[in-house]
């Protein structure tokens, strides 16, 4: 019988399935990640797979894994914790979990920015500490959503369902991609701008790239710093895309009005981390997948990936297909 390791529980039927498959399926009991040690225990000796973020997936793993690890099924699209040139190496198929949670990422970046811009947190606080004595003009003013310009950096998969969203409140779409997207361009009226000219004209500017070695703190201090009076800025994609110093600097002493942060650098965020003192910054947990539907779907293909790759079949989402 040949053994399944995975990281995490994961939500619906598809790890009952995978048993009744006829797989060992052993899954990493405890809500955190394994530490590192057991990690590298737990893998020896299994054929499949399934990890996550903060499991990093490197040589040193697939090694201790054995010979007869054939597949690593990442539950996430980013693959940034994975090394996919030494499981090429090693001939170990990497698969993901691509498009599934596209709509779920962009519905949440999406109430960051209502969130960021119009105060909800902020708001929500004022009233439970007892604050709420009268209505004023002048409390929480926050910029308008409707007809504002939003900045997309990184026009994939969810950058577009970010940008449709936006669509929708009226918002005039300018995107910055190494290469050109003509026909979301055409179909969301949206314009192809350098990054320097999208963060001097954005209202609000939404990051969805992957975390690449050229994408690591992409958002440094000097483009935090000609970003737009009052902008806000959204991360949904990796925390370390942010230079998380010169984010508070951003709003502390430049332009930025308030960020909507669903991924962190250091992630898990400390709750005594500066950035949680800031009035006007808004954190998830990193749940922006976490659409009860979506982590089902996401475990049906991870489920059926592995299963693809130890039965000889080809898997459906392959990152990695030595
Ligand atoms: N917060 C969360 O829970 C989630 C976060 N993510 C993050 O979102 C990322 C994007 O996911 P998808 O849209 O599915 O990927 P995708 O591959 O469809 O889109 C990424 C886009 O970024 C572009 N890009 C890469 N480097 C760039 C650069 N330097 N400048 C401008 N554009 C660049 C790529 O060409 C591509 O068009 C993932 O890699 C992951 O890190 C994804 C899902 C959930
Ligand atoms: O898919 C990803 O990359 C995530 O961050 C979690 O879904």
């Amino acid at each position: 019988m040949e053994r399944v390791f995975v990281t995490r529980n994961l939500p619906g039927p598809a790890l009952g399935e995978l048993r009744r498959a006829g797989y060992q399926v052993d899954v990493w009991p405890e809500f955190t990640a394994p530490p590192r040690e057991a990690l590298l225990e737990r893998v020896r000796g299994a054929a499949g797979l399934i990890t996550m973020l903060e499991d990093r997936a490197d040589a040193e793993l697939m090694d201790a894994a054995g010979p007869q690890l054939k597949v690593i099924a990442q539950y996430s699209v980013g693959l940034d914790n994975v090394d996919l040139e030494a499981a090429r190496k090693r001939g170990i198929v990497v698969t993901h979990t691509p498009g599934v949670l596209t709509d779920a990422t962009a519905d949440l970046a999406f109430a960051l920015l209502a969130a960021a811009a119009r105060r909800v947190v902020e708001g929500h606080d004022y009233v439970r500490r007892g604050e709420w004595k009268t209505w004023h003009p002048e409390l929480l003013l926050g910029p308008e959503l409707h007809c504002a310009t939003v900045g997309v950096v990184g026009f994939g998969r969810i950058g577009q369902a970010f940008a449709r969203r936006a669509r929708g409140f009226e918002m005039k779409v300018l995107y910055a991609s190494r290469h050109p997207k003509p026909e979301a361009e055409a179909a969301l009226d949206a314009e192809r701008v350098e990054l320097d000219e999208l963060l001097a004209r954005a209202d609000f500017v939404s990051l969805h790239t992957p975390l690449t070695p050229e994408t690591h703190r992409l958002m440094n201090a000097e483009r935090l710093a000609r970003m737009k009076e009052g902008a806000v800025l959204v991360n949904t994609a990796r925390g370390k895309v942010v230079d998380t110093g010169a984010l508070l600097d951003a709003l502390e002493h430049g332009p930025l009005f308030a960020a909507g942060l669903d991924v962190t650098d250091p992630e898990p965020l400390p709750a005594d981390h500066p950035l949680l003192r800031h009035p006007r910054v808004v954190v998830t947990p990193h749940i922006g997948s976490a659409g009860m539907r979506t982590r089902r779907r996401m475990a049906e293909m991870v489920t059926h990936d592995l299963r693809a790759v130890l039965e000889g079949r080809a898997p459906k989402h392959a990152a990695v297909l030595p």
